[in-house]
């Protein structure tokens, strides 16, 4: 297959030149000759960034800017001979209608108009001259190994290759029926194809508007669509069905000789902007970050048999309309706080920049990891331990999510190309809400730590802090267990930030001990809750102490089990101080701990002196205060 370039230079040397001023006057007197309307207050003009452009050479003196008869359209209608609404074209093509579907017809229709050699086949040359070259293109589709690295991490890595592979199969399909049909099909070839395609998705319009009635396709309109896109221009699209459109800027007499006339293509986000029309909107107000996420079907279906998709139960004061809209391959989008389109209806703040299908969903999973019936939770007073589990599962989803899309730092070195330019500021803006809403919810986290005392709410906390309790309640096993803790795993034990220095650096290590060292903890405050309640040891009053209520919490939601694990429990004596009852209750306190441990701990990375280290927290509160209901879910936590 010859190249493009090589193809096209071959054809009409002078398509060469975009930005050839000539081409221009061709166009516009084409367009004037055939019933449009372009204001005399502006022209074309060309620039190597965007392309041609309209800029006004005078002050406007009226709002039209460009009108476009039907008459002077393209699109897949062009081939339809028993129609009337707009001029046929003598084409092989036109055999294709209705074994081709129409927006890929059209796509054959452009390939033909820009490569076809006999002249009294082409409808449209002045226009079709001025369309950008192959060489101009600008989207993804369009991006070499080096631009596709700039995206890397993105949703739009993998949309463009479902796009550069949907575009394949249309074309292998296109090309089959043209030659079942005994089309010649020389001049057509997959790169031209997507070049069409292009063409299409960055200045088609729909015809909804123009062609009422009809299933909708897309449609160019000439000299219309030269204007560039710019998210803040105040325009009207005025569409007079089966005649014409006119694009027109409202306060037109705003605009200065000299400036850029933009059309506003609507609100787009810069991942449809890059797809499609291959530029991006620095700092776009618009822009989202799109997420799918489906429960593993026997969860949604064990979910939906428990009614659980029920308005009435859903959580939160959540908008419920998800629940009957129809499920599709359609992405949701986590919305950035002072997001122009408002964000999503919670009572709890934290949750509002989440789509409240994907809140549901994690809802659903921390209510089945908590093994927990839903009928047992009425929707407006959901326990904070299930927030706090179904916030976890969020935050970890995001979390994870965003260790794929960092957040970069001093960009300096130059873009090689645009593409690149572009492909930057949509990776970047991504990255940007991305973080912006882990922050967000790691923001609750900061505010459930404690770091020291008796806490009066639920918490969370590391081991330092459990430690640090230990020894103020119980100062003789909290020794022994350090000291166990010190021949162990070779920590620093004498003050606490040791501790939690060491600790770090084993879990990033190849033998992390945090986990461990919790399911240590935890075997030892059962054990001293235990003789407590058989009086053997010292009079507990209740609540005054952490580690008592946090057993009490911690068995309220594990009973012990009546299967226990086979361990060396001698093992255990090193951290348990005065470890004499049965190896079974040891053994039993053992796997409970362990069990606890499984379904609770939970690892957070946290910033210490610049650096980020991971350490393992579990979630606690003192008996059963759960915080009540104006507790931290409720409060708006800063990032
Ligand atoms: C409808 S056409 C506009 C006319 C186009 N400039 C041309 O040369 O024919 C849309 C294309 O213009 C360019 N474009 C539009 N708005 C832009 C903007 N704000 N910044 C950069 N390029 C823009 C992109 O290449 C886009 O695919």
């Amino acid at each position: 297959m010859p190249s493009l370039d090589h193809q096209h230079s071959q054809e009409n040397p002078q398509r060469e030149k975009s930005g050839d001023m000539s081409l221009v006057e061709r166009l516009v007197g084409w367009f004037k000759t055939n019933g449009g309307e372009l204001s005399p207050d502006v022209d074309i003009a060309f620039d190597a960034s965007s392309g041609y452009h309209c800029r006004a050479v005078r002050n406007l003196t009226s709002p039209v800017v460009a009108k476009c008869p039907l008459s002077l359209t393209v699109s897949h209608l062009n081939l339809d001979h028993t129609q009337s609404l707009v001029p046929h074209v003598e084409s092989p093509l036109a055999k294709c209608m209705g074994r081709i579907p129409n927006n890929v017809l059209v796509y054959l229709l452009l390939v033909e108009q820009r490569l076809h050699t006999d002249p009294s086949c082409l409808k449209w040359q002045p226009y079709i001259d001025c369309l950008p070259e192959p060489s101009l293109m600008m989207t993804p589709l369009w991006f070499d190994k080096e631009d596709m690295q700039c995206l890397a991490g993105t949703n739009l890595a993998r949309e463009t290759s479902v796009k550069l592979d949907k575009l394949s199969e249309e074309w292998n399909q296109a090309k089959e029926v043209m030659e079942s049909l005994d089309i010649d099909i020389t001049i057509f070839s997959f790169e031209w194809f997507r070049w069409a395609a292009t063409i299409i998705s960055s200045r088609a319009f729909i015809s909804t508007h123009i062609i009422p009635g009809q299933e909708t396709f897309p449609i160019l309109f000439p000299v219309v669509d030269i204007l560039n896109h710019s998210p803040t221009a105040k325009v009207e699209w005025d569409f007079h069905p089966f005649e014409d459109f006119t694009l027109k800027i409202l306060s037109h007499d705003e605009v200065r000789p000299g400036d850029e006339v933009y059309n506003n293509y609507a609100p787009k986000q810069n991942d449809e902007l890059l797809l499609g029309y291959g530029f991006c909107i620095p700092d776009n107000p618009v822009e989202q970050f799109a997420i799918k996420m489906r429960l593993p079907p026997q969860i949604e279906q064990a979910a939906r048999s428990m009614k659980m998709f029920e308005p009435s139960n859903i959580p939160f004061g959540m908008d419920t309309s998800f629940v009957t809209a129809e499920l599709n391959e359609e992405p949701e989008y986590l919305r950035p706080k002072g997001h122009p389109f408002g964000r999503y209806e919670n009572r709890l703040p934290f949750f509002r920049a989440i789509p409240p299908r994907i809140v549901h969903t994690f809802f659903i999973q921390a209510l089945t990891n908590l093994n927990l019936n839903p009928a047992d939770n009425q929707p407006d007073s959901i326990p904070p331990r299930v927030i706090f589990e179904t916030l976890l599962l969020t935050y970890e989803a995001i979390d994870k999510r965003s260790q794929t899309l960092r957040l970069s730092l001093n960009r300096s070195s130059p873009f090689s190309n645009n593409k690149q330019k572009y492909a930057i500021i949509y990776r970047d803006g991504q990255a940007k809400i991305l973080h912006a809403i882990r922050d967000e919810l790691k923001a609750v986290f900061n505010t459930l730590r404690i770091h020291d005392g008796v806490p009066q709410r639920p918490v969370i906390i590391s081991t330092t802090e459990a430690l640090a309790r230990l020894t103020a309640e119980f100062p003789s096993y909290a020794a022994h267990f350090k000291a166990g803790l010190e021949g162990q795993y070779g920590v620093d034990v004498s003050n606490w930030s040791r501790y939690s220095a060491d600790i770090a650096v084993l879990e990033a290590g190849e033998q992390p001990a945090e986990l461990s060292v919790w399911n240590l903890l935890l075997c030892l405050f059962l054990v001293l809750y235990q003789k407590d309640n058989s009086g053997t040891t010292r009079e507990y009053d209740g609540f005054r102490q952490a580690i008592f209520g946090w057993v009490e919490y911690l068995l309220s939601q594990t009973p012990l089990p009546t299967n226990v694990t086979d361990m060396d429990a001698e093992a255990l004596q090193d951290f348990v101080l005065g470890l004499t009852g049965s190896e079974a209750e040891a053994e039993r306190a053992y796997t409970w701990a362990d069990e606890v441990v499984d379904k609770f701990a939970f690892p957070l990375v946290e910033e210490v002196q610049g650096e980020e280290v991971q350490r393992i927290y579990m979630y606690l509160q003192i008996g059963s205060d759960d915080g009540g209901v104006n507790g931290w879910m409720y409060q708006d936590h800063e990032a």
